[in-house]
């Protein structure tokens, strides 16, 4: 696999925002949006590391969550490596639980567990696996404990033409579809499309950093009655510099 990062921080953003995540970073994108904040994972300046599937297995073990977020760049350009992966590291996990006795604790404590407890729950359960994907390419497998995060690029981007309009119709109620938006204009095309192609996806829209105020945003949400769209900040560019790696 072609790797550029691999980190542990919180999501910055999605449906588990500020829960911890590990973040293994793939190498190349097949689009140039206009904003991209990971140019240094594509292109001749972009380094990254060849590493086995199960170099990159150990490297998440070893970082201990069981939130991964698989992002680019666009990880489906190494589709069948990630496939490969993310099963190696489920059958790792199924080997542990099945070895470990405290596997018990699951069914026997219930909703008042204690926070020790609770942790050792939180690190013996199940891998769950976000695919933050930028909408040109449609996944050809999945798993049950897989979802997706699609990106629709709106014009701003100077990407949306490569845009795969069947996100929204192979998109289930797991998988977000997120609308980066940095104009009106974007926002007009967010409304068209979320109007044009119904999809069970939750819809999220958030800022390109530092081209439109957010508050715009939400007025335009006000405006527009848009009840099914979930506005969001990237939180992890307030917390580091937005330009940091790694983060
Ligand atoms: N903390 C943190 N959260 C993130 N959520 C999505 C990210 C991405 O780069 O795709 C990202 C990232 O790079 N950092
Ligand atoms: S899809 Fe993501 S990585 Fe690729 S150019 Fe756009 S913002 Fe950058
Ligand atoms: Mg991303």
């Amino acid at each position: 696999m072609n790797v550029i990062e691999i980190f542990a921080s919180i999501d910055g953003e999605g449906s588990r925002q500020g829960l911890l995540t590990t973040f293994l970073r793939l190498h190349d994108c097949n689009i140039r949006c206009s904003y991209c904040d990971t140019t240094y994972s594509y292109g001749i300046d972009s380094t990254f590391t060849d590493m086995t599937v199960r170099e990159v297995a150990d490297a998440i073990e070893s970082l201990g969550n069981h939130r991964i977020t698989i992002t680019g760049g666009e990880p489906l350009l190494q589709e069948a490596a990630v496939v490969e992966l993310i099963d190696e590291l489920n059958r790792r996990k199924s080997a542990k639980l099945e070895d470990e006795p405290c596997t018990d604790i699951k069914s026997t404590t219930g909703i008042n567990v204690s926070v020790d407890a609770q942790d050792v729950l939180d690190s013996e359960s199940l891998y769950d696996f976000n695919i933050e994907t930028n909408g040109t390419i449609i996944p050809s497998f999945h798993r049950e404990n897989v979802w997706f995060t699609y990106d629709y690029k709106t014009p701003s981007s100077l990407a949306e033409k490569s845009m795969n309009l069947d996100i929204f119709k192979v998109s289930r109620e797991q998988d977000l579809i997120k609308f980066v938006v940095g104009s009106v204009e974007d926002l007009d095309c967010m409304r068209h499309m979320i109007n044009q192609y119904p999809t069970k996806a939750q819809i999220y829209v958030s800022p390109v950093w530092g081209k439109i105020e957010a508050a715009a945003i939400i007025d335009y949400m006000n405006e527009h009655n848009l009840q099914n769209v979930r506005f969001q900040l990237q939180i992890h560019k307030f917390v580091w510099d937005p330009d940091a790696k790694g983060v």
